[in-house]
């Protein structure tokens, strides 16, 4: 949608384990790209947005384009530029601008950082975020971190008066740049509200899931399903292709059949052409990886076939691939049938 948006059922309360509440919102898409003049989406107030990679760039560029007053920080400062062009601002003092100078120059602040160390050092470190935040101001991280470190960013964002929401989403490139995720958020509520505006820009729902952690939480078990369907997937396709089929053949039997899913019609092609065009890179998918097996194990819930995917995806990073799809995990397997006929 990229554009206003507007709300087609009111929110709905289910119960939800640990006695808190779901609040789900689902907005519909209007296909006008008008917004109203005050803060252009009905939200007031000036926003800033650290983290302008492959979503982040995206996600900063619909709110722009739906008329908000945006600021941008990333590390690597030529990914502004681009946000710049479109209209979005630095914080004062361009060439030391920080995220602390775009907490302290704007209302609500988005983070989409790489991990949780980069999540922790963006929010927190010198010259993070938290030195700019003051009573007032909202900080959302929609980073896909593990519920220790977004509960740790929440108490020193909350510690200067501000409010914290976590925000991670499901969907990746292509959803971004269409305004189509799906936001999972937790903590401060009436944040929640304040920003629900902003969210549907970005977004085509958002799920109010409680206390903070439990987003994290509901990210981690999405991606950990999604590792794994994608690892059984790979394996299909090269026991296809051993056994004489087409694997073409397979993408088109599968999207027809129940087990169909969007991501294996939108990857398998490109994956039986032995192409990786990154949308999703494959060193986040081993990281949340990584971040569900530990909490997995902090409740001593066993997730064998997850355990499996994930190792898979270590040897394909091993291989050179971080940076590509995670969709190139095929590639490990390749190589482990090369090397049991060696
Ligand atoms: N791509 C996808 O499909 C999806 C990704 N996610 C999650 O969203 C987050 C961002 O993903 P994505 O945009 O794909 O990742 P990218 O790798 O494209 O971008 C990562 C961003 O984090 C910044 N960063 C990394 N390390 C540091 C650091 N130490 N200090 C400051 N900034 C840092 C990068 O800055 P710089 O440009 O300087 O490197 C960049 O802005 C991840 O948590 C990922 O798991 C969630 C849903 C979908
Ligand atoms: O975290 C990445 C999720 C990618 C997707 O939901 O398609």
């Amino acid at each position: 949608m990229a554009a206003a948006s507007f709300l087609l059922s009111p929110r709905v309360t289910l119960p939800l384990r640990r006695g808190s509440r779901l609040l789900v919102s689902c907005s519909a898409t209007s296909s006008s790209s008008s917004s109203d003049a005050a803060g252009g989406v009905g939200f007031q107030g000036r926003v800033g947005f650290l983290g302008l990679g492959i979503m982040g760039a995206p996600m900063a560029s619909n709110l722009i384009k739906a008329g908000c007053d945006i600021t941008v920080w990333n590390r690597t400062k030529s990914k502004c530029d681009p946000l710049l062009s479109l209209g979005a601002k630095m914080a004062p003092y361009r060439f030391e601008s920080s995220p602390a100078r775009v907490a302290s120059s704007c209302d609500v602040t988005f983070a989409m950082l790489a991990d949780p160390e980069s999540a922790f050092e963006v929010a927190c470190g010198a010259n993070g975020a938290a030195e700019g935040m003051a009573a007032g101001k909202g900080y959302v991280d929609v980073s896909t971190v593990d519920d220790a470190t977004s509960k740790l960013i929440g108490k020193r964002i909350t510690s200067t008066g501000a409010s914290f929401l976590e925000a991670p989403v499901s969907g990746s490139k292509k959803p971004a740049e269409d305004g189509l995720l799906i936001f999972l958020t937790a903590g401060d509520e009436s944040l929640y509200k304040r920003v629900a505006p902003l969210l549907d820009v970005m977004g085509k729902s958002r799920f109010y899931l409680g206390d903070v952690g439990n987003g994290a939480a509901m990210k981690l078990v999405v991606n950990m399903v999604m590792g794994s369907m994608m690892v059984s997937f790979a394996e299909g396709l090269l026991l296809s292709e051993k056994v004489g089929l087409d694997s073409n053949t397979v993408v088109e039997v599968i999207s027809q059949g129940a087990i169909n899913a969007p991501m294996f019609s939108l990857k398998g092609p490109s994956m039986v052409k032995a192409a990786y065009p990154t949308a999703f890179p494959l060193k986040h998918q081993q990281k949340d990886l990584r971040l569900a097996l530990a909490l997995a194990e902090s409740v001593s819930q066993p997730i064998p076939t997850a355990a499996a995917a994930n190792e898979l995806y270590k040897v394909a990073k091993s291989l050179g691939l971080a940076d590509h799809d995670f969709s190139a995990v095929i590639e490990a397997l390749k190589a482990k049938v090369q090397s049991s006929q060696h």
